[in-house]
């Protein structure tokens, strides 16, 4: 339902905001839903695991080590109706040159089915985001869930130099 969709992404806000500022990426945060029992697999923020984590990127590392896998092997193990929300879309490209959150979801093509996003990334680090197009050609539904886009924004680019 429309209500759950914008508590899960008021969650995932919540959650950026523990995320500390850097002036080279965005304070992201990122929840996994098991959609048939509506409940909480795994929550994580920008940095909140050891070295340059993004927040999707440290629920995934969670439920691996929840379920003694590697990352790759994740969706082996993990039911196949989940949602992943994150307060800005899945990176596409990292200019640290690390595995782009998409390729990490399209690893869980079968069963992550929908990504709920508050924002698109905006071109500052990266000019485009081909993340939506990816994950769309593999089946995932990319759904923006509207109305807080000005304070994701304002979280996510905490750490920059104001203009
Ligand atoms: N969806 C998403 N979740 C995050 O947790 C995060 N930090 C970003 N940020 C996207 C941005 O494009 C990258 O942060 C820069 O490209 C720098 O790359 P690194 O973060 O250093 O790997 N995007
Ligand atoms: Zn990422």
């Amino acid at each position: 339902q429309p209500g759950d969709h914008k508590a899960y992404m008021r969650l995932a806000l919540s959650l950026a905001q523990k995320s500390p500022p850097k002036p080279t990426n965005y304070r992201v945060g990122a929840v996994v839903v098991d959609v048939p029992s509506n409940t909480i697999l795994a929550t994580g923020y920008t940095l909140e695991l050891e070295g340059n984590t993004h927040a999707e990127q440290c629920c995934f590392m969670k439920l691996a080590q929840q379920h003694g896998v590697s990352e790759e092997k994740l969706a082996e193990v993990l039911p196949s109706n989940l949602a992943l929300y994150t307060t800005v879309e899945p990176c596409s490209k990292r200019l640290s040159g690390n595995l782009p959150c998409v390729e990490r979801v399209l690893r869980m093509a079968g069963c992550i089915k929908t990504v709920y996003v508050g924002i698109l990334e905006p071109e500052k680090f990266v000019q485009e985001n081909t993340g939506r197009k990816s994950l769309k050609d593999a089946g995932i539904e990319v759904v923006h869930v509207e109305g807080m886009e000005k304070e994701i924004l304002e979280v996510a680019t905490a750490g920059h130099v104001k203009e």
